[in-house]
């Protein structure tokens, strides 16, 4: 009876209405794969007050804040927070009504202690003067060291005041704070409380707060005991004490997991013995939903239908300029920091060009020949022949016919010259002779070699073939010519796929995606924002790698040099797409890494770069034809070659198929990022 004329006082002393809650879950559950972390949990915080949320380590505390902010999808049950479900569209949870602090530091450690407050200004949409004003008022009270501190050179407990810093800097309705006291010596702490409990007073601002010191959590209106991914209790601190008869808050929570665990033993002797998810829940009889000192009926009432016009919807769809203007400078900030990195992104593809064109398609040089020469004769065709060659990629080394071979087998020569000693008068024999046996043909079978000797004869020892000046290119052209427009494209795929790759999954997990999405910054405003700074990266290495290629190497360029660059970059679009897809899909860099790295040879190979397409059998081909690749090669080949423009089909088909790549990669892009936040 006692206590139940307790639980009529904890209930009298909160405030039950909807319009009153700043946050109120019903019945909300959360697994991650089969571990249930919330079951049916029930909170309200109150509207103007504080809420500490106390529970041990893995009760669910993180999981549940994730939840409240919209980057974890419950599986069951309602959220409210200001009087919509996160992520409504048009409302602004997330967005500059909440200010989130997780509870990894997320943060860019690039930037300055100013840096960071003026981005997730600039996401707020403050003025500059607004944002400095709220720094200053922020450095002193947090008690921050100078504003242009680099974040990667604080202390963990000054890095953990700016992150702070970061949630509280809009002025925000509701403060959500996953245990921003840890590192923090005791007076800031106190002095944190402090501003917490004077930004409540107004009755405008709420905060719930996670702590693992309870005792600090006395100062909150409202303490929420968690265990096992459910409340145990929800009442004033005062009331919980008195209730319970504990002098402490921390005696009270003691008290009330030993009554949990009765109840809990209760029900095991009582039941037959279920999975697991069962044992978390207490007393049979009782509405599961509800902490064992619920808040009254009021709060596990209907849950209101929330409907939206597409107007608001499309605009909620439609990306911001502002996040993406903040997100693109914060890339070119942190680049800024980091000159080392960014001369290496200009300068790689430069090298990797010029060994390209230095290393592929040239002559070899100084290779070692052995020479079996069984001619004595000085004026014999045989002595004219070596000569013939080129010396400077073959040097001639006259063996016996026995030190030829050994050498050979003991990998000192590249190859073996020989002549028979009859090779002079069978050559002769079989220029001018109609029938000639076998053994004449052997003889004297290097004919090629010989057409200066033959003289007016020559033309007999000719293939029967002549090579034209060809319509398109030169007669001289190498392998290099053939590669360098594909390696040039590939080049540029990879680096920006090896840039982009990393982006998400490093954010990710250091807490700055679910941070920035918080802060109201959408997928696609994400992946527009790295888009842009990335393009910006590639047009450096564009332009870089057409002077060399195109000046340096003198690749010859017979079309518009505007449509050369134009496909260049637009690959270097479809790679960073293509990183953007692996980075939003993976979640550790090891795995991300190997997903870059793993398609580089084959699709290098399979693209035609290094040998034709046509040479690629069925039906790797069609594999070949349908990769991002593949026409872009062949269509920049046709620009720089042969001079074509965009009226050629096979210039348009590599520009409509690299679009069609950068399309599909950036939607897919957007839609994992989006299910995965
Ligand atoms: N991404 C995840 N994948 C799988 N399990 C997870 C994941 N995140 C958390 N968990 C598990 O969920 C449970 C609750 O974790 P949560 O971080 O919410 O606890 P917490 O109460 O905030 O703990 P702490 O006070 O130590 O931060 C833990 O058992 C944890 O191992």
């Amino acid at each position: 009876l006692k206590e139940e004329n307790m639980e009529a006082d904890l209930e009298a002393s909160l405030p039950a209405g909807q319009e009153d809650s700043a946050i109120r879950c019903r019945d909300v559950c959360r697994s991650y794969g089969k571990l249930k972390v919330l079951s049916n949990l029930n909170l309200t915080v109150p509207r103007g007050q504080i809420y500490g949320l106390l529970g041990p380590s893995g009760c669910g505390k993180t999981t549940l804040l994730k939840c409240i902010v919209g980057t974890l999808k419950i599986s069951r049950g309602h959220i409210n927070v200001l009087g919509k479900p996160p992520a409504f569209p048009g409302h602004d949870v997330p967005g500059k009504m909440v200010g989130y602090m997780p509870q990894e530091l997320a943060l860019y450690n690039e930037f300055t202690i100013s840096d960071t407050l003026t981005f997730f200004g600039r996401i707020h949409g403050l003025t500059s003067k607004e944002t400095h004003a709220r720094m200053d008022f922020l450095i002193d009270f947090l008690d921050l060291p100078q504003k242009h501190s680099l974040v990667r050179n604080l202390s963990g407990g000054q890095r953990r005041r700016v992150s702070l810093g970061a949630a509280l800097l809009q002025n925000p309705e509701l403060l959500i704070l996953d245990e921003p006291t840890v590192g923090v010596d005791p007076v800031l702490r106190a002095k944190i409380w402090q501003h917490l409990v004077e930004i409540v007073k107004t009755g405008k601002v709420s905060v719930i707060i996670t702590t693992h010191y309870i005792e600090e959590a006395q100062q909150a209106n409202v303490v929420g005991l968690m265990r096992n991914g459910n409340l145990l209790a929800e009442s004033p601190p005062e009331a919980l004490m008195k209730m319970h008869s504990a002098t402490t808050l921390e005696h009270a929570f003691l008290q009330l997991c030993k009554t949990s665990d009765q109840i809990d033993c209760q029900r095991e002797s009582s039941l037959p013995v279920g999975p697991l998810e069962n044992s978390q829940s207490f007393e049979s009889g009782r509405d599961e939903s509800r902490p064992i000192l619920g808040v009254g009926p009021g709060n596990a009432g209907v849950v209101p239908k929330f409907s939206v016009g597409w107007k608001v919807r499309a605009r909620h769809v439609l990306p911001k300029w502002r996040n993406i203007a903040a997100m693109t400078i914060k890339t070119i900030v942190r680049m800024k920091r980091l000159p080392g990195s960014l001369c290496f992104q200009f300068l790689l593809p430069v090298i990797q060009i010029s060994l390209i064109c230095l290393c592929i398609g040239g002559d070899p040089k100084g290779i070692q020949v052995a020479v079996v020469n069984n001619e004595t004769s000085s004026n014999a065709y045989s002595q004219s022949l070596l000569s013939f060659l080129d010396n400077s990629s073959i040097r001639q080394v006259p063996l016996s016919h026995k030190d030829a071979f050994d050498g050979i087998y003991n990998g000192e020569y590249w190859g073996v010259i020989g002549f028979g000693n009859n090779f002079t008068s069978y050559l002769t024999k079989r220029m001018i002779q109609r029938r000639v046996s076998s053994d004449v043909v052997d003889g004297g079978s290097m004919h090629a070699f010989v057409e200066n000797k033959l003289g007016s004869l020559s033309y007999l020892a000719a293939l029967p073939i002549k090579f034209e000046e060809p319509v398109y290119g030169s007669l001289n052209t190498d392998f290099t010519t053939f590669v360098t427009p594909g390696a040039v494209l590939s080049i540029t795929f990879y680096l920006a796929v090896g840039l982009t790759a990393l982006s998400f999954v490093l954010e990710r997990k250091e807490g700055l995606l679910d941070r920035c999405w918080v802060a109201g910054v959408s997928s696609l405003e994400m992946m527009l924002a790295h888009l842009f700074s990335q393009l910006f990266v590639i047009s450096v290495q564009v332009i870089l790698l057409l002077l060399f290629i195109l000046l340096v190497f003198k690749m010859p360029n017979e079309g518009s040099l505007v449509l050369v660059i134009i496909l260049i970059v637009l690959q270097g679009v479809t790679g960073i797409s293509f990183g953007l897809v692996i980075s939003a899909a993976i979640d550790d860099e090891q795995s991300a890494n190997q997903a870059a790295l793993g398609i580089f040879y084959p699709n290098l190979i399979i693209s035609g770069i290094i040998w034709p397409v046509e040479c690629i059998p069925y039906p790797l081909r069609y594999i070949s034809l349908a990769l991002p690749q593949t026409y872009a090669s062949e269509a920049l080949r046709c620009i720089m070659y042969r001079g074509w423009g965009l009226s050629r089909f096979m210039v348009w088909r590599g520009f409509a198929v690299t679009l069609g790549w950068n399309s599909f990669f950036l939607i897919l892009a957007t839609v994992i990022l989006k299910l995965r936040t």
